[in-house]
C-alpha cells in the first residue's frame, strides 16, 4: 500500500460505503432471480458494484442467463428497489466522519453510480446528512458522466464541481467496491477502501489503505483535522 499524502477535498461513494444499501441490492436482485431458479452470487455482484444501472443490469442478465432485456430487468427490479431502498441505514462511522469534515470546512461531495430516483429513495431518512455535502454526482443520471465506474469520469466530474476545482491528487476517495477503487485510482486520487468482509484481498489492489470500518479512519494521516470528540 502507498503511504498517505495530504489532501484538501473528500469524495464519498454512497452504496456500501455511507449507506448499507449493498445488502438491499442483493435482496432485491435475489428476489428477481429466484423465480428463474438463479442465484445472485457474491462473485457476480462484485463484477457490477459501482457500475451505472443499465451496465450493471446487462452484467447480471448475462451472468445469470436471465431471459430478460435490460429494460425488462430494470422495470422488474424497480419494484423491489422501491420497497427496500427507503429502509436504508447508515454504516458505522459514516455520520461521525461526515459531520467532522463538514464542521472543519473540508469540502465534501458524493460520487455514486446510481440514479436520481434511487438516490432519493435511499436517502429518505438521511436528508440532514445529505445536506452537508457540497454536491452529489450520480453517474446514471448525469449527462456529463459519460462512463460509469471503473472509468474515472464520475470522480473527475465530481472534483471539477468543487468551487475551487482542486487537482485530483488533492482529493481523497472513500470506496467499498473494486470498480470504484479502480475509478478513483484512474482519476489520479488516493482511495481509502472499506470493503465487504467477503471481498478477496486481491481485489483491494490500488487502494492507499484498506479499513474494516469507517470508524477506523484517522483523518490526520491525510493532513485532515483529527477527531476532536
Ligand atoms: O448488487 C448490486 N450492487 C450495485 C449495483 C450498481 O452499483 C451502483 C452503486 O454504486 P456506488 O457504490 O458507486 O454508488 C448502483 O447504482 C447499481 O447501479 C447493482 O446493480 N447491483
Ligand atoms: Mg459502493
Amino acid at each position: 500500500m502507498a503511504s498517505p499524502k495530504p489532501v484538501t477535498h473528500v469524495i464519498f461513494d454512497m452504496d456500501g460505503l455511507l449507506l448499507d444499501t449493498e445488502r438491499l441490492y442483493t435482496e432485491a436482485t435475489q428476489a428477481l432471480a429466484t423465480p428463474y431458479g438463479k442465484e445472485y452470487t457474491w462473485e457476480v455482484k462484485v463484477g457490477c458494484m459501482g457500475m451505472k444501472g443499465p451496465q450493471a443490469a446487462q452484467h447480471i442478465i448475462d451472468s445469470l442467463d436471465l431471459p430478460l432485456s435490460v429494460s425488462e430487468y430494470l422495470e422488474q427490479i424497480a419494484k423491489h428497489y422501491n420497497a427496500l431502498f427507503p429502509t436504508a441505514k447508515l454504516l458505522p462511522g459514516a455520520e461521525r466522519l461526515v459531520r467532522h469534515l463538514h464542521k472543519h470546512n473540508i469540502p465534501i461531495a458524493i460520487a455514486s453510480g446510481g440514479a436520481q430516483d434511487s438516490f432519493d429513495l435511499k436517502t429518505t431518512n438521511h436528508r440532514d446528512l445529505v445536506s452537508l455535502f457540497g454536491h452529489v454526482v450520480l453517474a446514471s443520471s448525469d449527462p456529463e458522466v459519460t462512463k460509469g465506474k471503473p472509468e474515472p469520469d464520475v470522480f473527475l466530474v465530481c472534483a471539477r464541481r468543487f468551487p475551487d476545482n482542486p487537482d485530483p491528487s488533492k482529493c481523497l476517495v472513500f470506496e467499498d467496491a473494486p470498480n470504484g477503487v479502480q475509478a478513483g485510482v484512474a482519476a489520479g486520487m488516493q482511495v481509502v477502501m472499506v470493503p465487504d468482509s467477503r471481498l478477496s484481498s486481491e481485489l483491494t489492489k490500488g487502494a492507499t489503505e484498506v479499513l474494516a470500518s469507517l470508524e477506523d479512519f484517522k483523518p490526520e494521516r491525510y493532513g485532515l483535522p483529527p477527531f476532536d470528540d
